[in-house]
C-alpha cells in the first residue's frame, strides 16, 4: 500500500515542529509507525532518543505489534511508546531521589479516591457524601491538580462557600496521600510536570533523551499533558503530534482542543500537515459526516475526501418504542447476515450510554444474534481482582490503608464493621496507617482477646508473605490464592455457577498475566512484582483481555469506538435528550455532541443506519421522544427515512422462488421469534 503526497510530507518533515491534522480514517496509525522508522532507518535517531505517547495502553500494545513488522525487537524495546501518565510514572521512577517521596508508592485508582472522600467528607455533616457528590468533588480535585492549583490556592481562588469547602476536602485529600505514599492518576503527571519546571537540570536530561517526540490524539491532551509537553520540548524542538479538532469528545475529562491553537502561538515554526483523503468510508458517508461537521466553529480547515464508490442511502429506522427500535435492528442484522452474507462481527451497534445497551442486549439474545459487548469498566474493577490486588498492594506497602481495608475480612476472618471502625479511629488518633496500630494490637484494651488473635493471626501472615519477596510474583499470587482459600470463599459469596465459574477464570487470567509479565516478552521487559501491580492500576486491562473471536455483534459507545472501523455501523438513539444528551442541551454544548456523531459516522465503512424510537420510558414516565437535530444537519437527499421496509416480506418472497436454502429458513425462525409489524 503506496503513501500518499501528504502522508509522505508527514512523515519526511523532520527538522521543527510538526502538526499532522489527520481527519478521519486518513492512515494517521500508518503515518506515525512509518515516521518512526524512518527517524530511526533515515535519520539515524537512535531508538532509546524516540517516544511515542498514545491515548490508550491498547494503542501503544498496538503500535508496538505493528512496528515489529519493520523493526527489530531490541529496537522497539528501546523505544517509550506509552500513555502520558506511563511516562509521568516512568519520568517518576528513575527521578525519585528529587522527589519527596518513597520509592515504594502505590496508586490510587477513583474507587480508592472515593472511598478516602467519603471518609473525609463523612466527617463533615454539611457535605453530601453520596457517590454522586464525591465523585463531581472527585472531579473538581482533579481539575485543580490539572491547573496546577495547589489546595491552597483552590481555596483562594474559590468563588462560593461550597468550592471553598471542597477546597478543604483537597487539602485533607492531598494530605492524606502524602502521608500514605500514594499517588493518583492526576499526580502522574502533575508531578514529573512540576519537577521538570523547577529542576532544570533533569529537564535538560529529559529534553536531550526525547529527542524526538510524537504525539497521538493530541486533540485530547488535557491542561497538564500539554505543560508536560512543553516541559519536553523547546520552542524548536523536533516532534510531531496528530490530531482531529472533529474527534475531540473528551471536554469532559479535561481534554482541550484549544490545545491545537496553543501549538501556533507555543512553537511559531510549527509545520501544519493535513491529511483529508478518507481511505475508509464510502462517498456518500463521507459527504453526510463532512456535511454535519461543517455546523461546528472551525479555526483549523479541512475536509475530507474518498475516491471509493458513493454507496447506499443512509438509512433512518424509527421505532414506536426503545424495544420496536432494538427490534428493528436485530431484524436489519439478520437480513444483512442472511442475504447480504454480511459477517455479525462487521456490525456494530453504537450508543451515547451504556443505559441504551440494555434492551438491545435482550432483544438480540431473543433473536439468537451473536454479540460482543465492550466493557467500559476495566478487568481491575471486577471484585475478586480488585481483592487479590490490594494483597499484593499490601505485601508491598503494608501503610496502603484503603487495600488493607479491602482485605482485612475479605475472605471472612470475622474482623466486623465495628472493630474495623476502632482501627480506624486509632489510626487516626495516633497518626498511624491501620497496619502499624494492627501490628500494636495487644496494647489495645477496648478489644476482646478473641478478636485480638484474629487481627493477630492476620498481620502475621502478612508478615510471612512479605518475607517472600524472592519468590517469583506469580508464586506469591499464587500462595495468597491459596492461602487464603479464595476459590473457597468465592464459591461461597456467590449464589450463581455462572458467576463463581468466570470469577475463578478472573483469578487464572489475573495469574497468567503475571507469569507473563514476570517473564518478559518479546516487547516488554521482565518486571518486579511492584512493577506489575502498578502497571496492572495503570492499564486498562479490559482493552487487553483476549477478546472472543467468535462471529459477534460488537455493541460499544460512541467513545468505546473511537479508531475503530466496521463495514455495517448502527447509530442508535438518535433523539434529542440522547445525542445531543440533555445534559449539553442544557450546558450548550452541542458541538461536542456532534464531535461524538462525527466519530460514529466515519467509523463506517460501506453502510450507515441511524435509528431512534418515538417514545421512551423515562424515570416511569412515558416521555414523547423527536428526532435529534443533528438528523436535519444532513443532506436530505443521502438519507432514506423508512417507514417500515419488511426485510421478513423479502425473506419469505426469496423462499417462494424456491430458493430453499437451508439458512434462510434458520434466520426466518429466528425472525418469527421477535414481534413485527
Ligand atoms: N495510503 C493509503 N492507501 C490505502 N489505504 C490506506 C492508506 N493509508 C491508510 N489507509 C487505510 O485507511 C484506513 C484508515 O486508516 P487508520 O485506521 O490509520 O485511520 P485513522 O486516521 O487512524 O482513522 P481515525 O482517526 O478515524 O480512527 C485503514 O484501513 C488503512 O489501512
Amino acid at each position: 500500500m503506496s503513501l500518499n503526497s501528504a502522508q509522505k510530507k508527514a512523515i519526511e518533515f523532520i527538522n521543527g515542529p510538526c502538526l499532522i491534522l489527520a481527519g478521519a480514517g486518513s492512515g494517521k496509525t500508518k503515518v506515525i509507525i512509518n515516521k518512526i522508522i524512518y527517524l530511526i532507518n533515515h535519520c539515524k535517531y537512535k531508538a532509546d532518543n524516540i517516544t511515542a505517547v498514545t491515548f490508550t495502553n491498547k494503542s501503544a500494545h498496538e503500535m508496538r505489534v505493528r512496528l515489529s513488522e519493520y523493526l527489530n525487537v531490541l529496537e522497539i524495546k528501546k523505544i517509550i511508546i506509552s500513555t502520558f501518565h506511563s511516562l509521568g510514572l516512568e519520568i517518576i521512577k528513575q527521578e525519585i531521589n528529587a522527589l519527596k517521596f518513597n520509592s515504594n508508592f502505590t496508586l490510587f485508582d477513583e474507587k480508592d479516591q472515593i472511598m478516602l472522600l467519603k471518609k473525609i467528607c463523612h466527617k463533615d455533616k454539611n457535605i453530601e457524601d453520596d457517590i454522586q457528590s464525591l465523585k463531581k468533588i472527585n472531579i473538581m480535585i482533579s481539575y485543580w491538580k490539572n491547573q496546577f492549583y495547589t489546595p491552597l490556592q483552590a481555596e483562594s481562588l474559590a468563588n462560593s462557600h461550597l468550592e471553598k469547602k471542597i477546597a478543604y476536602i483537597y487539602k485533607k485529600y492531598n494530605d492524606y496521600l502524602c502521608e500514605s505514599n500514594i499517588l493518583d492518576f492526576d499526580d502522574l503527571i502533575c508531578i514529573p510536570t512540576l519537577l521538570l519546571k523547577k529542576n532544570q537540570k533533569i529537564q535538560h536530561y529529559w529534553q536531550k533523551k526525547i529527542s524526538y517526540l510524537l504525539v497521538d490524539e493530541y486533540q485530547d491532551t488535557n491542561n497538564s499533558q500539554y505543560e508536560l509537553i512543553k516541559m519536553l520540548t523547546k520552542i524548536d524542538s523536533n516532534f510531531t503530534f496528530v490530531g482531529d479538532d472533529d474527534q475531540s469528545i473528551y471536554s469532559w475529562r479535561g481534554a482541550n482542543p484549544e490545545n491545537l491553537l496553543l501549538l501556533k502561538k507555543d512553537f511559531p515554526s510549527l509545520k501544519v500537515i493535513k491529511m483529508e483523503h478518507n481511505y475508509r468510508s464510502s462517498g456518500r458517508i463521507l459527504k453526510v459526516a463532512n456535511s454535519l461537521i461543517s455546523n461546528n466553529i472551525h479555526f483549523l480547515k479541512k475536509k475530507l475526501f474518498s475516491n471509493l464508490e458513493y454507496g447506499d442511502l443512509i438509512k433512518v429506522i424509527v421505532g414506536k418504542n426503545e424495544e420496536n427500535e432494538a427490534e428493528k435492528i436485530a431484524k436489519k442484522i439478520l437480513y444483512q447476515h442472511a442475504i447480504k452474507k454480511i459477517k455479525y462481527q462487521d456490525c456494530a451497534i453504537l450508543y451515547r450510554g451504556n443505559y441504551q445497551s440494555k434492551i438491545l442486549e435482550k432483544v438480540l439474545i431473543k433473536a439468537n444474534i451473536p454479540y460482543n459487548i465492550s466493557e467500559n469498566s476495566s478487568f481491575f474493577s471486577r471484585p475478586e481482582i480488585k481483592d487479590l490486588i490490594s494483597y499484593i498492594r499490601v505485601i508491598i506497602n503494608p501503610n496502603d490503608n484503603y487495600a488493607f481495608m479491602r482485605i482485612i475480612n475479605v475472605p471472612s476472618r470475622k474482623i466486623g464493621l465495628i472493630t474495623l471502625n476502632k482501627l480506624i479511629q486509632w489510626a487516626d488518633k495516633e497518626n498511624k496507617s491501620l497496619f502499624q496500630i494492627s501490628d500494636d494490637i495487644e496494647a489495645k484494651n477496648l478489644l476482646t482477646e478473641r478478636t485480638k488473635n484474629k487481627i493477630k493471626k492476620f498481620i502475621i501472615w502478612i508478615k510471612k508473605i512479605t518475607q517472600l519477596s524472592y519468590l517469583q510474583p506469580s508464586d506469591i499470587l499464587d500462595i495468597i490464592i491459596n492461602d487464603i482459600k479464595y476459590e473457597m470463599w468465592l464459591s461461597k459469596i456467590l449464589k450463581e455457577p455462572n458467576q463463581i465459574k468466570n470469577s475463578i477464570d478472573n483469578i487464572h487470567t489475573l495469574s497468567t498475566w503475571f507469569k507473563n509479565m514476570l517473564q518478559g516478552d518479546e516487547f516488554e521487559q521482565p518486571m518486579t512484582l511492584s512493577q506489575i501491580v502498578t502497571r496492572m492500576t495503570l492499564r486498562d486491562i479490559s482493552n487487553n483481555i483476549k477478546k472472543n473471536k467468535r462471529d459477534k455483534v460488537q455493541l460499544m459507545t460512541l467513545h468505546a469506538s473511537k479508531g475503530l472501523e466496521f463495514p455495517v455501523v448502527f447509530m442508535i438513539g438518535m433523539c434529542e435528550g440522547i445525542l445531543p444528551n440533555h445534559k449539553s442541551i442544557y450546558h450548550n454544548n452541542i458541538e461536542e455532541e456532534r464531535r461524538l456523531t462525527y466519530v460514529g459516522i466515519t467509523r463506517a465503512k460501506k453502510q450507515l443506519f441511524f435509528t431512534y424510537c418515538c417514545q421512551r420510558i423515562q424515570y416511569g414516565q412515558i416521555m414523547h421522544m423527536s428526532p435529534s437535530r443533528f438528523l436535519f444537519e444532513l443532506p436530505k437527499e443521502d438519507l432514506h427515512w423508512n417507514t417500515y421496509i419488511s426485510s421478513v416480506k423479502s425473506l419469505q418472497k426469496i423462499e417462494k422462488n424456491k430458493l430453499k436454502i437451508y439458512h434462510i429458513r434458520k434466520i426466518l425462525k429466528q425472525y418469527k421469534k421477535l414481534k413485527y409489524e
